[in-house]
This record gives C-alpha cells, sequence and structure tokens, in this order.
C-alpha cells in the first residue's frame, strides 16, 4: 500500500506531522548539505528539501515522499546548524536585540507530481545578556537546530514577536503541507 514517507530525521516534524493526524514512516535521505556561498537562502532550502525528497523517491517510488529544510538568515547572512557550542554562541550574539528570518523549504514528490515551495517567518529576539547566551549553549538544546535556538523549547524564551506561521520556524510548515497532501489525494481521486 502507498505509504507517506518523511525524508527527514528530524524529531519536530516528525512531531509535527503525528499531530497532524498523519501515518508516515521515516527514512534518512542521507543527503549532504552542502551548498555554495552566496546561493539565495530560498533557493538553498529547496533544493536541499528536493535532494532529499529525490533520494527517498527513487528508492521508494510508489509512495509519497516529503523533504524539508529550514535555514536561519540574518543580514543575508545563512545560518544553518551550529558546529559546536561557540559557533552557536556566536549565531546568537549576532540574532540577539535584532530581526531575522527563518525559511523552510519543502517537496512532496507523488509518482510524476513534485510540489515544491518555501515559507519564511520572521523573528524578532529580545536583546540577550552574554551570561544568557552562554548558560543557554551549556545546554544541548542549540546544536541541532538552524540558528542555534528552539523556539518551541527554551529558545521560546528570547522571542519578541513572530511574523508568519510559528510552526515553518520549527522545521514545517504544517498547515501547508496538509493542504498540499490533501490536493494530491484528492487529484488521485478523480483520476
Ligand atoms: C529555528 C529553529 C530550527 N529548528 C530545527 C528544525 C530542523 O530540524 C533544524 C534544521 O535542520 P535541517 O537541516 O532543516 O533538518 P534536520 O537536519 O533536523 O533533519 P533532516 O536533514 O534529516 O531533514 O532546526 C527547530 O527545531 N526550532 C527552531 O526554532
Amino acid at each position: 500500500m502507498p505509504m507517506l514517507l518523511l525524508a527527514s530525521t528530524s524529531p519536530r516534524r516528525s512531531e509535527l506531522l503525528k499531530m497532524a493526524g498523519y501515518e508516515f514512516n521515516v527514512t534518512s535521505s542521507d543527503v549532504s548539505e552542502g551548498y555554495l556561498r552566496g546561493t539565495p537562502p530560498i533557493q538553498i532550502v529547496e533544493q536541499l528539501a528536493a535532494r532529499k525528497a529525490e533520494a527517498v523517491a527513487k528508492l521508494n517510488p510508489q509512495d509519497t515522499v516529503l523533504g524539508a529544510d529550514t535555514v536561519v538568515v540574518y543580514k543575508g547572512r545563512v545560518l544553518g546548524k551550529p558546529k559546536d557550542p561557540e559557533d552557536a554562541k556566536a549565531m546568537l550574539r549576532l540574532l540577539s536585540g535584532n530581526v531575522h528570518q527563518v525559511y523552510t523549504g519543502y517537496c512532496v514528490i507523488c509518482g510524476k507530481e513534485m510540489i515544491r515551495g518555501h515559507e519564511c517567518t520572521s523573528v524578532e529576539f529580545y536583546p540577550l545578556s552574554e551570561a544568557e547566551i552562554s548558560a543557554y549553549c551549556e545546554t544541548p538544546e542549540p546544536m541541532d537546530k538552524a540558528g542555534a535556538y528552539a523556539i518551541q523549547g527554551r529558545g521560546a524564551l528570547f522571542i519578541k514577536r513572530i511574523d508568519g506561521d510559528f510552526y515553518n520556524v520549527m522545521g514545517l510548515p504544517i498547515g501547508k503541507i496538509n493542504r498540499i497532501l490533501a490536493g494530491l489525494k484528492n487529484s488521485s481521486k478523480e483520476s
């Protein structure tokens, strides 16, 4: 039976799909997250999401596959996951007191159909003290998150304002994805 496959090991993406009532399997795509310096963020997240989905779809052509990728962008600088706690501190110093954008690219592949796109959310941080940044970076929370914070975790304390989809910041714009998946179901019923 055709399945929904999430081409992502991100526990947050699984959590959001589960919350939305989907039954799915998780498959790691093992796609390298490299991109060329200077590539626009929209291109980065859409291409990486497509690479992740394509790698899984190739091995599971009968299934519907969802890939996604999230980056944080501050003044044109693309911040992925920090390399180590010092890198995480440097990212948070940049974001402190400022507005940044979070881009999540997504790609859904179902047979010959491929739907890709992105969602952008603006996030404003309160000014953070050096003590706050250091204490946060002693916890594991920032290490596997783009921009070195988790809006859904203790990083919530940094947030002054957001403009856009909260779930997009967590790694998956679930409302939009649900509409795309529902559209696929309806179009397969019609044909
Ligand atoms: C900004 C932010 C990011 N994140 C997470 C979402 C993503 O999981 C992660 C960015 O890394 P990604 O490379 O998008 O995803 P991933 O490595 O976790 O999973 P995979 O490559 O297998 O798809 O940062 C949060 O959980 N909360 C936040 O507030």
